[in-house]
C-alpha cells in the first residue's frame, strides 16, 4: 500500500517545490518507488525543476477527464515518476480538482511514495491537496510571517485528520533574526523533520532543471534533504561532513591510542 505525503506551506513560495523534487529524488536513492505529482495546478512549476517542461499530457488533462493518469507520468531524475500539471492556460480551466482524490487512488497501485507539491495556502485546490494526503510536511521558512501562515495549515490538517509528519525549515541563514527550531516548533507545536540551509545553487539547479541532490549531492542542502529521507524512512545516512569528523576522531584516537579511560 503507497502512502501520500502532501508538501504544504500557508505562505506562498517557502521552498515547496525545490523540496517536493529534490526529497522525490533522494526517496528514490534510498531505494523506494516514488511518484511526484505537481498539484499547484494554476502555478505550476515542478516540470521546470525536474527537467521535464513541455511534457504534451499533464495533469491537468487527467483532471479535466480526457487522459488516464498512466499518460501523464513521465521518467524524471533517479527514476521518480512525475507527473507534471502543465502551463497551458486552456487545460487548467478544464480540471476539476475534485478528481483529484481518484488520481490519487489510482496512484497508489503504481509507486510506494507519492508526494504532491501542494499550492500555497487554504485555497480551494490546496485544500483538496491537504484533504486527500494521508501525511504532510510543512515547510516554512524562519521567519514570523511563514509561521503564523503555517498555523492555518496545521490547523486544517487536524481538522481534515492528515497526520503532520513534520516541519522543514527552509532557508535558514543563522541570522539574528531568524526565529529559532525551537521556537518554530513550539509555537506549531510539530516536531522538526529537517532544517535546509540557504544555498545560492538550488536556484542554479532550478535554471538547470536539475535537482541539487544530483547536481551538487555534498553541498549542506542536500545533505540536509538526504538525512530528511533517511529518517522518513529509516534508513541511516552519514552526512558527509560527520564521516570527515569521525575519520579524524579515529585518526587521533590511532595516534593516541584512544580517548578519557
Ligand atoms: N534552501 C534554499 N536556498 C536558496 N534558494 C532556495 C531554497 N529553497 C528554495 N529556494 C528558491 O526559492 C524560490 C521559491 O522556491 P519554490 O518554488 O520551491 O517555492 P514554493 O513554495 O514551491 O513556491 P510557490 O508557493 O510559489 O509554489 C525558488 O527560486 C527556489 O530556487
Amino acid at each position: 500500500m503507497a502512502i501520500t505525503i502532501a508538501i504544504a506551506s500557508g505562505k506562498g513560495g517557502t521552498g515547496k517545490t525545490t523540496i517536493s523534487a529534490n526529497l522525490s529524488v533522494a526517496l528514490s536513492k534510498f531505494g523506494k518507488d516514488v511518484i511526484v505529482l505537481d498539484a499547484d495546478i494554476a502555478m505550476a512549476n515542478l516540470e521546470l525543476v525536474m527537467g521535464l517542461d513541455g511534457k504534451p499530457i499533464t495533469l491537468n488533462d487527467v483532471l479535466a477527464g480526457s487522459v488516464s493518469v498512466e499518460q501523464a507520468i513521465y521518467e524524471g531524475p533517479a527514476g521518480v515518476k512525475v507527473i507534471p500539471a502543465g502551463v497551458s492556460l486552456d487545460s487548467f480551466k478544464k480540471a476539476k480538482p475534485e478528481k483529484l482524490l481518484e488520481v490519487l487512488t489510482k496512484l497508489h497501485e503504481l509507486g510506494e511514495i507519492i508526494i504532491i507539491d501542494c499550492p500555497a495556502g487554504i485555497g480551494k485546490e490546496a485544500l483538496t491537496a491537504i484533504s486527500t494526503a494521508e501525511h504532510l510536511i510543512l515547510v516554512v521558512n524562519p521567519e514570523i510571517s511563514s509561521i503564523s501562515d503555517a498555523l492555518k495549515v496545521v490547523a486544517i490538517s487536524r481538522r481534515f485528520e492528515t497526520n503532520i509528519l513534520g516541519t522543514i525549515i527552509n532557508r535558514t541563514t543563522a541570522e539574528d533574526s531568524e526565529l529559532s527550531a525551537k521556537a518554530i516548533e513550539t509555537i506549531l507545536e510539530v516536531p522538526i523533520l529537517g532544517i535546509i540551509p540557504e544555498d545560492p545553487n538550488i536556484r542554479r539547479c532550478a535554471a538547470f532543471g536539475e535537482p541539487i541532490v544530483i547536481r551538487y549531492p555534498d553541498s549542506p542542502a542536500s545533505q540536509a534533504i538526504m538525512q530528511i529521507a533517511a529518517r522518513l524512512t529509516g534508513k541511516e545516512y552519514i552526512p558527509k561532513k560527520t564521516e570527515e569528523k569521525s575519520f579524524i576522531k579515529k585518526f587521533i584516537k590511532g595516534l593516541f591510542g584512544g580517548g578519557k579511560k
